[in-house]
């Protein structure tokens, strides 16, 4: 069966991981089945080793799936080669991390252009201008020409944010974007999301940060790899804070 849901810009259809370990098949995923609308902000929450992040995994197709079906954008993400799915990826995802994953050896302009290079989306002096344009909407372009270790841990996540936006993706996915960063600063990178949201873009996050999830359009908890059933609206964000 198709696993499109007309209207829906990322369907998983019982999606199933198993992790091979020294003790024997360990299934991370058991059965996933969820449609996210376009410009959703989901939040996904649950305790730690619940299967967050290989849920997120799942969707970007930086590893592969056991069973089931994920399409995103009107494409199949899991059928395609390693090398068409790097492509889709760059075109079609901003994947932001908690520990930034900047390269370290360029600057911030070098590592905002990094998207648009790899995809030739633009010409190399198109490339650099809108990354000092996504850089200025950041608030960082005075420091574009500095390495990432000379700014400050919520400045890099900013830049991560330019970065995952340079090729106009309609879809950004975060795992815990906030995680590393003071209650100031997050509100800050909270905001970045909330802007993005109104720009037209869907967002899926994880994180263990009640407060984050409030800006949320919509929650799901997983609970040793499976969606809680119910409304998902109206999870208690503070029991899943307090055993996190
Ligand atoms: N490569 C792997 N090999 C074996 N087991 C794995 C692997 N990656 C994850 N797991 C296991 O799968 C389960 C889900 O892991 P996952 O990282 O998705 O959880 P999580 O909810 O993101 O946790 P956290 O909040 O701590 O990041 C955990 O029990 C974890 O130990």
């Amino acid at each position: 069966m198709d696993s499109t849901v007309v209207g829906s810009i990322i369907t998983l259809q019982d999606v199933k991981k198993n992790y091979q370990t020294p003790a024997g098949d360990f299934q991370a995923l058991k059965g996933i089945t969820v449609s996210i609308d376009p410009n959703e902000f989901l939040c996904i929450v649950g305790k730690s080793g619940a299967g967050k992040t290989t849920l997120l995994n799942m969707i970007t197709g930086v590893d592969s799936i056991s069973s089931g079906k994920v399409n995103v954008n009107g494409i199949s993400v899991h059928d395609m080669s390693e090398d068409e799915q790097a492509l889709w990826r760059g075109l079609n995802l901003g994947i932001i991390y908690q520990s930034f994953e900047l390269m370290p050896m360029l600057t911030l302009l070098e590592n905002v252009m990094l998207p648009m290079d790899f995809c030739h989306l633009y010409t190399p002096g198109k490339s650099r201008e809108r990354a000092r344009e996504l850089l200025r909407m950041v608030e960082l372009e005075e420091h574009m020409n500095k390495l990432p270790n000379a700014i400050s841990g919520g400045q890099q996540q900013r830049v991560a944010i330019a970065r995952a936006l340079a090729n106009d993706p309609p879809v950004i996915v975060a795992d815990e974007p906030t995680g590393r960063l003071d209650s100031t600063t997050a509100e800050t990178i909270l905001d970045i999301f909330e802007h993005m949201v109104k720009e037209g873009k869907t967002i899926i996050m994880v994180t263990h940060d009640a407060s984050a999830a409030q800006r949320a359009s919509r929650v799901l908890e997983i609970v040793d790899g499976e969606l809680k059933t119910g409304d998902s609206t109206n999870i208690s964000m503070k029991s899943i804070v307090a055993t996190a």
